[in-house]
């Protein structure tokens, strides 16, 4: 069988609040009986004595019955509440870490915070409660019905017909309510996306041509959505129509039985006030249905991811490796279309040795510095890290063992000194040496708070070759032992690329392994070993002059100019 997922286990955990709710629930409902009672009494036995004591002693028992289900109902809410607000802490976290996951292993995810949203928000809200007053319905039925059948009777039809009602509900609304949710979250995804990309939308003026095709995406989206609520409203207008019926029903029969003296005045009374607790968490679960039909949909895409994603184990600690690097036959294909992206690479660097990169665009350079820092967990093959395979480590530790610099440098909430930290405990000395060697320290000082630049939101004034020196210095934190840039130099002027190769040089003399994607001589200069990268594999490895003079013969890919002077 297989194990329970996080998600599960929550979720059990929050319907472990069942037994106080169920208790409180029971207390309530028989609370609720109080206020018929009292009818039943004030009509049959303090009007017929006339006694004006008994009429104060039952209305002071009354209060203080409506009074403690007050109290009851105020405690059911606060436990739903917690329970909601805890189910969303826990899940959380760990939706956003396996959201990561699955977009590295699957290409997209399935479910996300909005998901926990939902399932929140039905935790908390009115339909736990209609649900846990729906036992009660039949309770309170059998009430009316011993005072007498045929008000039993048209109780039984209305509870029926109601429920009807609720069945034909999910039918009518189910497929379309969840198909217009789910249009409704791209849509809010686009807009996103706009907001994210403002800077390219006004400089070519393409706003109001997205605006354009966006409010037809929502409009699409809202239409199909307010047909789900007008079948919606109207059932629910349909089941209070049919409840006022019912009531009116029941007191004209009650009527009617006291005529035949067959009920009571109060009995009449008490039967229509049960009548209309009976029915409630009926009426009040077709209103809710909506949130049920949320949750639903929510769990089951929560379920979906987490079972989708593998849990990252904690692995044996492994000793800082020395940077031994070893590919071998690397394969990846692609998640979504299964398209072969790299397709057998081997390589081996010992440590200390500086590897470019080099290779057509889309030939899968990225791709292949994904997978040598294990953001991407490849098909086939391995990458090795002084004999482990990557895999072996936990995440977490495998990271502060290297280094990476992908191409769009993105900086996180935070200060510059967290952001060069990796968002961890900042120890400052590193955070120091590792801007000094990525040549970042005087332009961070130069800034108006230093280190303690808010960046990483869409205020932030970094300009693209700040950033990428920022980035450079975290793939620099902590000397790792594997450092991978991807194309470090495209956002760097003069002084940033000189630093850069400084860089390289002293990663070298401290016996780092670095893998370089660049097309720069001045940078490919320092290497010791070039791969050129051809539709996803190897075309070309070896010592950085032989490969510069094989191409510069064949006139491949880099000029000549270029790789006679990466070879000097
Ligand atoms: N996340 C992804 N999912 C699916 N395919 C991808 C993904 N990322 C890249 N690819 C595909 O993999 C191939 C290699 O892309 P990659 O970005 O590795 O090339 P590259 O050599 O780095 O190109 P460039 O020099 O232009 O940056 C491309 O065909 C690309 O469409």
């Amino acid at each position: 069988m297989a194990s329970k997922t996080l998600f599960q286990t929550t979720m059990r955990t929050a319907r472990s609040q069942r037994f106080s709710l169920l208790v409180l629930s029971f207390l309530a409902n028989i609370l609720l009986l109080a206020s018929s009672i009292y009818m039943l009494q004030v009509f049959d036995r303090v009007l017929a004595s006339g006694s004006l004591d008994t009429l104060i002693w039952l209305s002071v028992i009354a209060i203080f019955a409506i009074i403690t289900y007050g109290f009851l109902e105020f405690a059911r809410r606060k436990i739903l509440n917690r329970t909601g607000a805890w189910v969303a802490s826990e899940l959380s976290p760990a939706v956003i870490k396996r959201t990561i996951s699955a977009r590295l292993e699957h290409g997209r995810s399935p479910a996300g915070l909005g998901d926990v949203k939902d399932v929140r928000n039905f935790l908390a809200g009115d339909a736990i409660l209609a649900f846990l007053d729906a036992p009660w319905t039949p309770v309170f039925i059998t009430v009316i019905w011993l005072m007498h059948p045929f008000l039993g009777m048209i109780a039984v039809a209305g509870a029926i017909m109601l429920f009807a009602i609720g069945v034909l509900h999910d039918i009518l609304t189910r497929h379309r309510a969840s198909t217009a949710a789910m249009q409704m979250r791209e849509v809010n995804n686009d807009a996103q996306a706009y907001v994210e990309n403002a800077e390219t939308l006004a400089g070519m003026g393409m706003v109001e041509a997205v605006l354009a095709n966006w409010k037809r995406s929502r409009a699409q989206a809202e239409a199909d959505g307010s047909q789900a609520e007008e079948t919606s409203s109207v059932l629910y207008n349909l089941s209070r129509s049919l409840r006022l019926a019912l009531q009116i029903a029941i007191l004209g029969t009650g009527a009617a039985l006291v005529l035949r003296a067959e009920l009571t005045a109060g009995g009449m009374i008490a039967a229509s006030i049960i009548l209309a607790r009976a029915l409630s968490p009926v009426e009040r679960a077709i209103s809710a249905w909506k949130a049920f039909g949320s949750y639903r949909l929510a769990s089951g895409r929560l379920e979906r991811l987490f079972r989708m994603t593998a849990d990252d184990q904690p692995q044996v600690s492994l000793p800082k490796p020395e940077g031994k690097l070893e590919v071998t036959d690397l394969r990846y294909f692609s998640p979504e279309t299964k398209a072969p992206i790299i397709r057998s690479v081997s390589m081996k660097l010992a440590p200390g040795t500086l590897c470019g990169v080099l290779g057509p665009s889309g030939s899968g350079k990225s791709s292949l510095c994904r997978l040598l820092v294990g953001a991407w967990r490849p098909n086939f093959g391995e990458v090795r890290l002084d004999g482990a395979s990557l895999s072996d480590w936990n995440s977490t530790e495998r990271g502060k063992f290297i280094g990476y610099l992908p191409q769009q440098t993105e900086l996180f909430h935070g200060t510059i000194a967290q952001n060069i930290a990796r968002m961890g405990e900042v120890d400052d000395a590193a955070v120091l040496a590792a801007a000094r060697k990525a040549g970042a320290h005087g332009m961070i000082l130069a800034l108006e708070h230093g280190y303690e630049t808010e960046v990483g939101n869409f205020a932030d004034q970094l300009s693209g070759g700040q950033k990428q020196r920022i980035g450079l210095a975290r793939a620099l934190y902590k000397d790792p032992s594997l450092v991978v840039l991807d194309e470090p130099n495209s956002n760097l002027d003069g002084t940033g690329e000189l630093a850069l190769q400084q860089a390289l040089v002293k990663m070298r003399k401290a016996g780092q392994t670095v893998v370089v994607v660049s097309h720069v001589p001045t940078l490919l200069r320092h290497m010791d070993k070039i791969a050129v990268i051809q539709d996803g594999t190897v075309a070309a490895f070896g010592n950085r002059d032989d490969i510069m003079r094989d191409m510069m013969a064949k006139g491949r890919h880099v000029t000549a100019k270029s790789a006679s002077q990466a070879a000097e």
